[in-house]
């Protein structure tokens, strides 16, 4: 039977995860909030707001601003909104609408307000299984994909051959793909490497150099796996199975790179910003993309007061971006506990 494919949003990534699918010649059912978009998408063949040189085939497109409905017609649904609008967008479903469906997450960010990952608040809400849930990570910017440029997904699901089904469907010339069963560890990891990132950026925004750099990330990477550590032998205390993570893989070690170093990271614009004097606010209004981190490292800081990792990069950014610590001040302590 024919997989029928839904996609929930339609920034960035829904719209790069678009273009794969379609290039891949599927039909997509697409969850486009606003009806202007949608028309704009039917008549001009793309989405004016993002990756607007992408250019679909709109007889695989079924265009539809009721999430619902999206739903409803889907077997496999793609969750690609940013985390903090997640739980406003899946709210008007009915209880029982995932009942038999694979939920696949691309989105690297934790519940607002109650700092779950997605998984766990699908299950809590909609009675999603685990063997239904899948995510897809890894180093991976929209405008890259826009531009064809080779990249690397890690899709990861406790059911190996329904994850490398799912993993197939995105495969092309300019698309790799990675399979594993991390699903928390690559969850928890594309989240830090957003707080991480928006570090990077006020580090840049600094004027640090790339020598202080390159010893801040290898501090990040150390703090990312000190906190999964940390989370897991609070969970295993719950009688959860610990898993294998390969913190050298690319949806772990790539991901914390790509962010903390590309230009075309959102992460890593809104931290220059904030480390060249900008407010929160003048940062967030100058912007028109979500900076995941921003969020994170709130939910993150939340987490950790449970769990208790050592964690002063994450630590910092939260202050600098919650409760006004200044940037300098923040980096000149940073300093001095580096490795
Ligand atoms: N952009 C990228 O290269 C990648 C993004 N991701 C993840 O994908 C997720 C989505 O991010 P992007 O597509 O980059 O976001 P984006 O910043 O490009 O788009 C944000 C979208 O949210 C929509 N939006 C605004 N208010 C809303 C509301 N109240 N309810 C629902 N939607 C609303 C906007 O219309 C826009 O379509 C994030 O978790 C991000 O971390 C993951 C991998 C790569
Ligand atoms: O997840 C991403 C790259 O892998 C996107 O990161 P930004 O949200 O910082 O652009």
């Amino acid at each position: 039977m024919d997989n029928h494919i839904g996609i929930i949003g339609s920034g960035s990534w829904a719209t790069a995860l678009a273009k794969i699918l379609t290039d891949n010649n599927r039909h997509i059912h697409w969850w486009i909030r606003n009806e202007d978009t949608i028309r704009h998408m039917q008549q001009r063949h793309h989405n004016k707001h993002h990756l607007n040189s992408v250019y679909f085939d709109t007889r695989l497109l079924q265009l539809n601003s009721s999430a619902q409905e999206v739903v409803a017609a889907s077997d496999t649904i793609i969750l690609a909104v940013p985390s903090a609008f997640l739980r406003s967008v899946l709210e008007s479903l009915p209880a029982d609408a995932l009942k038999g469906k694979k939920v696949v997450s691309a989105i690297k960010g934790l519940v607002s307000g109650t700092n779950q990952l997605i998984n766990d608040y699908l299950a809590e809400t909609f009675g999603l299984p685990p063997e239904q849930y899948f995510t897809i990570t890894g180093p991976c910017h929209a405008e890259e994909v826009a531009n064809e440029k080779l990249s690397y997904l890690t899709f990861s699901g406790v059911e190996p051959d329904a994850t490398e089904n799912i993993a197939a469907m995105f495969n092309n010339s300019y698309l790799q793909t990675i399979v594993n069963r991390d699903v928390t560890g690559v969850q928890f990891a594309s989240v830090l490497k957003n707080i991480y990132a928006m570090g990077a950026g006020i580090a840049h925004g600094l004027e640090y150099g790339d020598n202080f750099q390159s010893v801040f990330i290898t501090n990040c990477f150390r703090e990312m796996q000190e906190f999964l550590e940390k989370y897991e032998q609070a969970q295993t205390g719950s009688g959860q199975e610990p898993a294998v993570h390969n913190y050298n893989a690319s949806a772990y070690l790539g991901d914390l790179l790509v962010t903390c170093y590309s230009l075309h990271s959102r992460n890593r614009t809104f931290g220059n910003m904030i480390g060249k004097g900008y407010s929160v606010k003048a940062t967030q209004l100058e912007m028109n993309m979500v900076a995941e981190g921003y969020y994170a490292s709130r939910s993150v800081f939340e987490i950790n007061k449970e769990i208790g990792a050592y964690m002063p990069v994450a630590q910092k950014v939260y202050a600098i971006l919650w409760e006004q610590l200044h940037p300098e001040e923040a980096y000149m302590e940073l300093e001095k506990g580096f490795i």
